[in-house]
Parts: structure tokens; C-alpha cells; sequence
């Protein structure tokens, strides 16, 4: 069984206008003129979604949303569905961040319809689970992201293509990072995890880690057992520390 490529997936956040589509033009240009091994994408606001693709069509980096409605449609003011984001370019979408789940007060289940309406409109799913720091401390931190796992992924992912990012709540956009200790220790537990749920289809679900990664680190955490890319926030914002996290993998 071959092990797939790893994915390295920049989360632009409420980040980026048009002059930024800049970066990812020279992300696409460096990887034009260096192929690598992993597979990358960039995830704009909606409002970029379009237009990333358009620049970005024909090169290896795939477009992704940060969110998305479960319906397909309807009246629901200022939310977007997965067939928008498909029909506007994007192949991806995250799903779950902690900052949905703490802004806006998305519940497991949530962003289990939201998988569902993703997988419906054939895009793939970037699932995001973490601890809070509280949680930690307190020693549950496992328990919490088995938790999240089961509640979040439903089973008509057994026969899709998605990903699953290790984002501890802490160490986003703090400049912490978990040991590279912890960090095995909570993704061969996601492991098991998605083993248990999706049989040997799980023991390929690329688990990406997010929280921190930057050029100086990416290498050491990206050689962690179990951990199968990276979700990049900061640092995916800038072509050239982007750059410098995609050549580590
Ligand atoms: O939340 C993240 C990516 O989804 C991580 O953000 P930072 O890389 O800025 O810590």
C-alpha cells in the first residue's frame, strides 16, 4: 500500500484581497519551476476563491474554502455552500476549525452535516479537531480529539477522499507548538481512531498538523509518525515562508 503525498494546506483566514493573489502567483511559479513531492493547496477567503483558481488554473496548487453551509442552497443570509465553492474553482474545503467551532459555535454534529454537504458537492474535506489549553492541562486532550474524530466524520466518508488536521486550540497563531512527542502521541491516537471508524481506508487519511508550523519547524514536525502534512495559517500568507514549508515536506 502506498503512503500518499503529503498535503500542505495554507489557511489564508479573514486574510488576503486581490494584491495578494501576488503570493500565490509566485507560490505556483516556484513549485512550476521545482516540482515537489507534496501536494498543496490555498485556502482564500470566499471572496478570493474565483479568482485564485483562475490565476492559479493549470498549476499543481488546488484551491480550498475555510467553510461552508450543510444545505445546498436557500435562504440562508451570508453563508455559502459547497457546490458555490465547487463551481468557483475550489476542490477542498476546511471544515471545523476551532475558530468556527468557537465563533460560531459549531457542535460535532455541525460540522458532520457540513462534511455530508461537501462530499455532495465532490469536494474534499479538510476536518479540523484540537484541544483548548484548558483541556490539556487537564489531561484531555486525547480523549478530546478521539472525540471530535467520531463526532465530526460521518460514515459516508468511508469511500471519499479527505484529510484530517490536529489543530490544538493553544498553539494557533501563539507561536507555541506542542512537543514533537505530543504531537505523535495525539495523531497515532487520531490513527487508531480513524482505523476503528473506516477500516484500512483510515489507515491512509492523510493527518495533517496545524497550529505555528513556520520554514523553521516544518521539517521536524512533518517527520512525525502519523503526521501527513501540515495546515498552515501565518505563514501561508507569505509565498516565500510558504515556499519554505512545502520544500520541508
Ligand atoms: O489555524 C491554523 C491553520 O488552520 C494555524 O494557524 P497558524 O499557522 O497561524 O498558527
Amino acid at each position: 500500500m502506498t503512503t500518499p503525498r503529503p498535503l500542505i494546506a495554507g489557511n489564508w483566514k479573514m486574510n488576503g484581497l486581490a494584491a495578494s493573489l501576488d503570493e500565490a502567483r509566485a507560490v505556483a511559479a516556484a513549485l512550476d519551476a521545482h516540482p515537489v513531492g507534496a501536494r498543496v493547496a490555498l485556502c482564500p477567503p470566499a471572496t478570493l476563491v474565483e479568482r485564485m483558481a483562475q490565476v492559479l488554473a493549470g498549476t499543481g496548487v488546488a484551491i480550498g474554502g475555510q467553510d461552508c453551509r450543510a444545505e445546498a442552497g436557500g435562504a440562508f443570509t451570508g453563508d455559502i455552500s459547497a457546490e458555490m465553492l465547487a463551481e468557483a474553482g475550489a476542490s477542498l474545503v476546511i471544515l471545523g476549525h476551532s475558530e468556527r467551532r468557537a465563533g460560531h459555535g459549531e457542535t460535532d454534529s455541525d460540522v458532520a452535516a457540513k462534511v455530508a454537504g461537501a462530499l455532495r458537492a465532490g469536494l474534499e474535506p479538510i476536518v479540523c479537531v484540537g484541544e483548548t489549553l484548558e483541556q490539556r492541562q487537564a489531561g484531555q486532550a486525547l480523549a478530546v480529539v478521539t472525540g471530535q474524530l467520531r463526532g465530526s466524520l460521518p460514515a459516508a466518508l468511508a469511500d471519499a477522499d479527505f484529510a484530517v488536521a490536529y489543530e490544538p486550540v493553544w498553539a494557533i497563531g501563539s507561536g507555541l507548538t506542542p512537543s514533537l512527542a505530543e504531537i505523535e502521541e495525539v495523531h497515532v491516537a487520531a490513527r487508531a481512531t480513524l482505523v476503528e471508524l473506516f477500516g484500512a481506508a483510515g489507515a491512509r487519511v492523510p493527518i495533517l498538523y496545524g497550529g505555528s508550523v513556520k520554514p523553521s519547524n516544518a521539517r521536524d514536525i512533518l517527520a512525525v509518525k502519523d503526521v501527513g502534512g501540515a495546515l498552515v495559517g501565518g505563514a501561508s500568507l507569505k509565498a516565500a515562508d510558504f515556499l519554505g514549508i512545502i520544500n520541508a515536506a
